[in-house]
């Protein structure tokens, strides 16, 4: 799909391409400052960071290990139903180091919460929080997050990593669905 012709199910570009990657570039040079003297793991939740993570990771030049886990909340549906699970854990321990995670997206935060929450209780050096998009009005559970790339009206968005029904992922935009797009 091409940011010039958007077909029938997406219908408004949120952030270009363009917009994602030069923020995200910002972003890197805030963290290489941040964690110049210390050993950074990021952790990306799956599976929506995975763009992100690709992205962010290749921007930075301090040196990075990274991990994986999955959780998921929100099914296949566009509601998060404020349950997590973990899909998959982390390879390794985190104990004493300096953890960031790396989200797609913060709109409840009950993912995020519960997450921050499960990772401090094993005896990280810190947890922070970096996170492409975020929809402030959105937010149910407080989550103190570090680095935001973009704050967004409260609607529900596509592509980049965002799916709906596990579509869209793999857009390199984020947009909005036309009503056609959730009918089938
Ligand atoms: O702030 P919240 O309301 O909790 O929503 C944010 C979470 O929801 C999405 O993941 P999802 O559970 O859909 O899994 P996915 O990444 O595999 O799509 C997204 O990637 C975040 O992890
Ligand atoms: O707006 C969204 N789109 C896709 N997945 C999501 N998970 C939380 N919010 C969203
Ligand atoms: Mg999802």
């Amino acid at each position: 799909m091409d940011e010039n012709d958007l077909g029938t199910k997406l219908d408004r570009i949120v952030l270009t391409e363009k917009e994602i990657r030069d923020r995200i570039h910002e972003l890197a040079a805030e963290i290489d400052r941040d964690y110049a003297d210390r050993d950074l793991l990021l952790v990306g939740v799956l599976k929506g960071a995975v763009m992100v993570m690709a992205d962010l990771s290749r921007a930075l030049h301090v040196p990075v290990t990274v991990d994986f886990m999955a959780v998921s909340s929100y099914g296949s549906g566009r509601r998060s139903s404020g349950v997590v699970r973990i899909l998959k854990d982390l390879d390794e321990s985190i104990e004493g180091r300096h953890v960031l995670v790396v989200e797609d997206i913060i709109d409840s935060g009950l993912t995020l919460s519960w997450l921050v929450a499960n990772l401090r209780s094993r005896g990280p050096a810190s947890v922070e929080v970096f996170a492409l998009m975020r929809k402030p009005d959105a937010l149910v559970a407080d989550v103190d997050v570090r680095y935001v790339g973009f704050d967004l009206p409260r609607e529900f968005v596509v592509g980049y990593g965002l799916d709906y029904a596990e579509r869209y992922r793999n857009l390199p935009f984020v947009a909005t669905l036309t009503s056609e797009a959730y009918d089938g």
